[in-house]
C-alpha cells in the first residue's frame, strides 16, 4: 500500500496530540512515510514535535522520517496531503475578538458575528501565504482546510485559488452532531447518511438515513429531541459549554416544524438569548485557555519528562475513536478513489438550485482522486433562501473587505450579520477590532 507524506500546518495546534495518536491508531488504513509538523511558534512547535518523536518511536516505529519546523520551505517539501489548522493571533486574539464583540452589546463568539469576522481578516492573509508556498514545493498535494472561520477561508481560497480543486474546505461540527445523534438512535455515526444543506456554521439537516435500509430518521430524532438529552458517554458532553449548546437545540426543534439545525444556528436565531448567557469577562476562550489547551500541555510536559507513553496513563492502546478520524476518511477518499460522502464547504454551482452559483455552500458530496462533487439538494424554502443569503453577503463583503482595504465593506459586512444589525453600533466595534488586530489585519481606509 503507498505511504503517504503529511504535514499538519499549526502543528502546534491543541488538537495535534490527538490527531497523532489516531494517525498512530489508523495506521493500517493511512500509512505513513514522512510527517511533519510546522508552525510559525518555535517553542510551541517543539514541545509537540518532542512528543510526536516519542509518540512514533513507541506506536509507529516503521515511520522514515519525522520534521519538525517553523520553515515553510523545509515543511512543505513532497507533501501529498497539508492539514491545516491554524489558529492566526492564537486564542489570546479570541479572548480579544469575543470581548471587543460583547463590550459593544453584540454575541461574542469565535467564528460567529463580530468574533468571526475579526477572525477571518486574520485568516486570510496567512492561509493565503501558506497555499502559496505549498503550491511552490507541492503542486498537487491536497491540502484540507478546516482552519476557522472556514465559511470565510473557503470564500477566499475560491477566489484566490479558483482553479485549484486540491483544497477542500470541511468543519468536523456535522461530523460531532452525528455522533451524538447516532448515539440516540442507538447506532453508529456510518450506518447514517445525511442530507444537509446551508453554509459552514449555518445549515440543517433535512433528511438522515440508514444507510442499509433508507429509514429516515430524522421525524423521529426530531421527536426524541424535543426533550432536552444528555449524552454522558460522549465526550463532548463533558464539557458544560457543549452540553448546553446540545440542550438548546430542544428549543430550536420545538420552535421550527422542519429539519434538523446545525447547533450554530442558535448564535443567529437566538441572538438575544446567547447573549445573556455570556461573561463579558470570563468568555469560551478563557474556558479553553484552562481548560483543554492547559490540559493539552500539561499532558505534554509530563510525556516529555517520562520520555514514553507506553505504561503510563498517557498510554493510547485501547484509546476510543474520535472525531479527528473523519480526516482519515477524507485522505483515504481522496486517495483510494472511493467515492464516499462527506459533507464539504464547496462552491454551489446550481447545487442548491435557487441559491447564487458563486456561494460557498455546505452541502454532501461525493468525494474521490478526482476531487469533490456536490449531490443536487434543489430548491429551499423562502425561511431558509434568505436567512442563507443574507449570511453570504456577510461572508462575501467581509472578504472584500480584506481584498479591498475597504472600512465601508466590512462596516456594511457587519451591519448585514444577524449578531450586529445597528450601524451606530457597528461602526464603535469596527473601530475597535482595526485598532485590536493591527498586527494581522490588512490597512483599512
Ligand atoms: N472546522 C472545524 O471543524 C474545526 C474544528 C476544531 C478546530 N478548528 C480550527 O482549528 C484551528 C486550530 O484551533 P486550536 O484551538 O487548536 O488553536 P491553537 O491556538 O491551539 O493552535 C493553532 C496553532 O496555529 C499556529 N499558527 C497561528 N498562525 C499561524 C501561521 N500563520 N502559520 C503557522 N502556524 C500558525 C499557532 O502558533 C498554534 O500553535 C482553529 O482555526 C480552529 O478554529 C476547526
Ligand atoms: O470552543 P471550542 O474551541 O471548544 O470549539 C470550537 C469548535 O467547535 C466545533 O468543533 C468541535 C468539534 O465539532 C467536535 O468534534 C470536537 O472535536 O470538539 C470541537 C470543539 O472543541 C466547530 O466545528 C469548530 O469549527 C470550532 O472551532
Ligand atoms: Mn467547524
Amino acid at each position: 500500500m503507498k505511504k503517504y507524506n503529511i504535514c499538519i500546518v499549526g502543528g502546534g495546534s491543541r488538537y495535534t496530540p490527538d490527531m497523532l495518536a489516531m494517525l498512530c491508531n489508523q495506521k493500517e488504513r493511512f500509512p505513513i512515510k514522512k510527517l511533519v509538523l510546522y508552525d510559525n511558534e518555535k517553542e510551541r512547535q517543539e514541545k509537540v514535535g518532542k512528543y510526536a518523536e516519542i509518540l512514533f518511536r513507541e506506536y509507529y516505529p516503521e515511520i522514515e522520517e519525522i520534521i519538525y519546523t517553523t520553515s515553510m520551505k523545509e515543511a512543505f517539501q513532497d507533501i501529498d496531503f497539508a492539514l491545516m489548522q491554524i489558529r492566526v493571533g492564537r486564542l489570546k486574539m479570541r479572548e480579544m475578538d469575543e470581548k471587543i464583540a460583547l463590550k459593544h452589546g453584540c454575541l461574542g463568539q469565535e467564528t460567529c458575528g463580530a468574533g468571526g469576522f475579526a477572525y477571518g481578516l486574520r485568516s486570510i492573509p496567512a492561509i493565503i501565504e501558506i497555499i502559496n508556498v505549498i503550491r511552490k514545493y507541492s503542486p498537487k498535494c491536497w491540502i484540507l482546510n478546516y482552519s476557522n472561520p472556514a465559511a470565510i477561508v473557503a470564500e477566499a481560497t475560491k477566489r484566490i485559488f479558483p482553479n485549484d480543486y486540491r483544497i477542500i474546505n470541511i468543519c468536523d461540527m456535522p461530523i460531532a452532531i452525528l455522533d451524538v445523534y447516532a448515539e440516540v438512535l442507538g447506532k453508529k455515526r456510518k450506518d447514517l447518511e445525511p442530507k444537509y444543506f446551508g453554509l459552514n456554521h449555518f445549515g440543517w439537516f433535512t433528511h438522515i438515513y440508514d444507510t442499509k435500509t433508507g429509514e429516515d430518521y430524522l421525524p423521529k430524532l426530531r421527536e426524541l429531541l424535543k426533550t432536552p438529552i444528555d449524552v454522558q458517554t460522549e465526550p463532548l458532553f463533558q464539557e458544560p459549554s457543549w452540553s448546553a449548546t446540545f440542550e438548546f437545540m430542544s428549543q430550536m426543534i420545538n420552535d421550527y416544524d422542519e429539519y434538523l439545525p446545525n447547533t450554530y444556528l442558535q448564535y443567529y436565531l437566538y441572538p438575544h438569548k446567547m447573549l445573556k448567557k455570556q461573561n463579558p469577562e470570563y468568555t469560551r476562550a478563557n474556558e479553553v485557555m484552562d481548560g483543554n489547551e492547559k490540559d493539552t500541555f500539561q499532558r505534554l510536559d509530563a510525556v516529555l519528562a517520562n520520555g514514553k507513553l507506553k505504561g503510563t496513563e498517557y498510554d493510547i492502546d485501547g484509546s476510543a475513536g474520535c472525531h479527528a478520524e473523519y480526516i482519515v476518511d477524507l485522505a483515504t477518499a481522496l486517495a483510494n478513489n472511493t467515492k464516499e460522502i462527506f459533507l464539504i464547504i464547496t462552491k454551489n454551482n446550481g447545487t442548491i438550485s435557487n441559491l447564487d452559483p458563486e456561494m460557498m455552500v455546505e452541502v454532501p458530496c461525493r468525494v474521490g482522486s478526482n476531487g469533490v462533487e456536490p449531490l443536487s439538494v434543489g430548491n429551499i424554502p423562502t425561511f431558509y433562501k434568505g436567512l442563507l443569503e443574507n449570511q453570504y453577503a456577510y461572508e462575501s463583503l467581509t472578504v472584500d473587505a480584506y481584498a479591498e482595504g475597504s472600512k465601508a465593506k466590512a462596516l456594511q459586512a457587519l451591519v448585514l450579520n444577524r449578531t450586529v444589525v445597528n450601524t451606530n453600533v457597528a461602526k464603535e466595534l469596527l473601530e475597535d477590532l482595526i485598532n485590536a488586530n493591527a498586527d494581522y489585519w490588512p490597512k483599512m481606509q
